[in-house]
């Protein structure tokens, strides 16, 4: 098959939405103003769900190679841009607003992968929630190895205590890890796990109160903390049973953490390390097959 032929079987595909995505060649979003995010603009059928779902030229540690786009993520992955694109994306490691304080490593694209039924269960969740004028809005989807270990370079590195003040003032760096607030194997490598809020749409998208800012390490962002006032603990409940009704658990030391179950990946070994942008779902790559 031609260059032309390839293409066009990748519009049947895909649908129309992540095509044209493709052609104006936008990129998702990482946060305009402080706390005010955009929602992605288009869409496809969940049918379509934003995947190449032919043959992967590799899957497990990191996926093969195709037309130079660097390893490809395995069946089953999609952009959760082309499932549901009113869901907001701001995903804080593809930029410097987050705990390292810097871009985290494989982060090319601010992009939400997940495992297909992982994205379908949020679109539902988000369903429910427009109906009651909430939406959802994620900071962190599937997570590749290398980004993992940053993360656990950066809490063994004490002498670095430049985002203290922001993220983890009351709690010792060197307890992050065994508290629980960072994992040496993370369940977002697995594509099942999102960290998410609740916005409202109607104001602006901005994120409601949940007590504590995404990524504080502390004991109040533990999801039931007595302390966090009545509107944050409304806003926390309504979160994890909207997200349960769907199949996500909450990981109790954080608020903002949910898995979808039974995962449908299993944990691969080694780790995914596909980096995060749209090429590792197939999505904008032209590839002979
Ligand atoms: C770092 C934070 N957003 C997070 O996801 N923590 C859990 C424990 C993880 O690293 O999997
Ligand atoms: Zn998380």
């Amino acid at each position: 098959m031609g260059d032309r032929g390839v293409v066009r079987s990748r519009v049947q595909r895909l649908g129309v939405g992540a095509v044209v995505w493709a052609v104006l060649g936008l990129t998702a979003a990482a946060g305009g103003a402080e706390g005010v995010v955009a929602a992605p603009t288009s869409t496809v059928s969940p049918a379509a769900a934003g995947t190449v779902s032919a043959a992967r030229d590799g899957g497990g540690g990191g996926g093969g190679r195709g037309a130079g786009a660097g390893p490809l993520a395995p069946d089953g992955f999609v952009a959760l841009r082309f499932v549901d694109a009113s869901v907001g994306q701001d995903m804080r490691y593809a930029g410097g607003r987050n705990f390292t304080g810097a871009v985290v490593d494989g982060y090319d694209e601010a992009e939400c992968l997940l495992a297909r039924p992982a994205a379908l269960a949020l679109r539902r969740a988000q369903q429910g929630l427009l109906r009651r004028g909430y939406g959802l809005l994620v900071y962190d989807c599937y997570r590749p190895q290398r980004a993992v270990d940053r993360f656990v370079r950066w809490a063994r590195d004490l002498a670095d205590q430049r985002t203290k003040e922001s993220y983890y003032p009351h709690v010792d760096k060197s307890l992050l890890i065994p508290h629980g607030y960072i994992a040496e194997r993370s369940g977002h490598n697995r594509g099942s796990t999102v960290d998410v809020t609740l916005v409202r749409p109607a104001a602006g998208r901005r994120p409601v109160d949940m007590g504590t800012p995404f990524d504080f390490f502390d004991p109040l962002s533990h999801t039931d903390d007595p302390r966090v006032g009545p509107g944050a603990a409304r806003h926390r409940r309504l979160l994890r049973e909207s997200l349960a009704a769907e199949g996500f658990v909450n990981l109790p030391e954080e608020w903002w953490h949910f898995t979808y179950r039974p995962e449908p990946i299993p944990a691969p070994s080694p780790p995914f390390d596909f980096p995060v942008r749209l090429a590792s779902v197939g999505i904008g790559i032209a590839r002979n097959r």
